[in-house]
């Protein structure tokens, strides 16, 4: 939805995902997220920064719901998506309100070739078996190389091409929120950024409003509007992004002085070192 279409519809202040005060519980007993409140904003990009364990994924996939079919519940707190509660629904219903989840790991069919990667794009309209290739242009649109290798088996592709491929196809799917759990994940330095410069790309003209779960939080905050940092399931800071990379305990915690790459992991054993030194 452009932000005019929001307006008309009268929900054009409300966040397009909010976490009131949220809990998640795993298998019934195994607390993975508590007291998280958290929101992202109509055409904004949050970043969701932490260490291993910390809660990311938890979060972005409790908002796609598919963190139900893991037996993950919202026990406590509310989940909104536009104003409407929203708080475990499953996975079929958030499709269809608009929000795709890409995963970490980049998640191919490893035996189809990227363009029947690609065609599983349109399986939200219900057109996995009717496709034109006008439906193709917004990814070939954002990732020309992917026209290139439309009949390489996904499972041949690159690191770089097969993120690509994940993030086009969920670009096919037209979605009004986009999650990504750890987009820069195994990926060298150049890519990441190519990638990334891609993604606000997509966030500007398409308006879709993005939330990027990532360890390299120099980058994601770098593309971001604002950013929450988590450690052991509960938000420890949050701010505009331009405010966040200025404070202390970021610059030395969660992006060190070893290189605009360093990813949190790094600094957390410097942080580590230094609590006993
Ligand atoms: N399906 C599951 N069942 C039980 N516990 C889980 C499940 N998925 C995650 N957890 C646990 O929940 C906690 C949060 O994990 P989560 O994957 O959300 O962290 P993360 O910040 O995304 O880290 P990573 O970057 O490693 O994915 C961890 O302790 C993890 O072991």
């Amino acid at each position: 939805m452009t932000a005019d279409a929001a307006d008309a519809t009268g929900d054009g202040d409300l966040p397009v995902v909010e976490l009131d005060n949220v809990e998640i519980v795993y298998d019934r007993h195994f607390l993975a997220v508590q007291g998280v409140s958290m929101s992202a904003d109509e055409g904004d990009i949050v970043a969701l920064l932490g260490p291993n364990g910390a809660g990311k994924s938890t979060i972005l996939k409790m908002i796609s719901g598919i963190g139900r079919s893991e037996r993950g519940e919202v026990t406590r707190g509310r989940v909104l998506y536009r104003g409407e509660n929203v708080t475990n629904d499953g996975a079929n219903e958030m499709v269809g309100r608009g929000i795709t989840h890409i995963l970490e790991g980049r998640r191919v069919f490893e035996d189809l070739t990227v363009e029947e990667n690609l065609r599983c794009g349109l399986y939200r309209e219900g057109r996995r078996f009717r496709f034109d290739e006008d439906d193709y242009q917004i990814a070939f649109e954002y990732f020309p190389q992917l026209e290139d290798i439309m009949d390489l088996k996904a499972g041949y592709a690159s690191g770089g091409q097969q993120q690509m491929l994940v993030i086009a196809r969920a670009l096919i799917h037209r979605p009004n929120l986009l999650l990504l759990d750890e987009p820069s994940l195994g990926l060298a330095p150049k890519l990441v950024r190519d990638i990334f410069e891609t993604l606000v790309e997509i966030n500007r003209r398409e308006d879709i409003t993005m939330l990027i779960a990532d360890q390299n939080a120099k980058r994601t905050l770098g593309i971001a509007d604002y950013g929450y940092v988590m450690e052991n399931g509960q938000i420890e800071l949050h701010d505009p992004a331009d405010e966040l990379v200025q404070r202390e305990e970021i610059k030395e915690f969660y992006l060190g002085t070893s290189g605009e790459d360093s990813r949190y992991t790094d600094v957390r054993h410097y942080k580590i070192r230094k609590r006993w030194t």
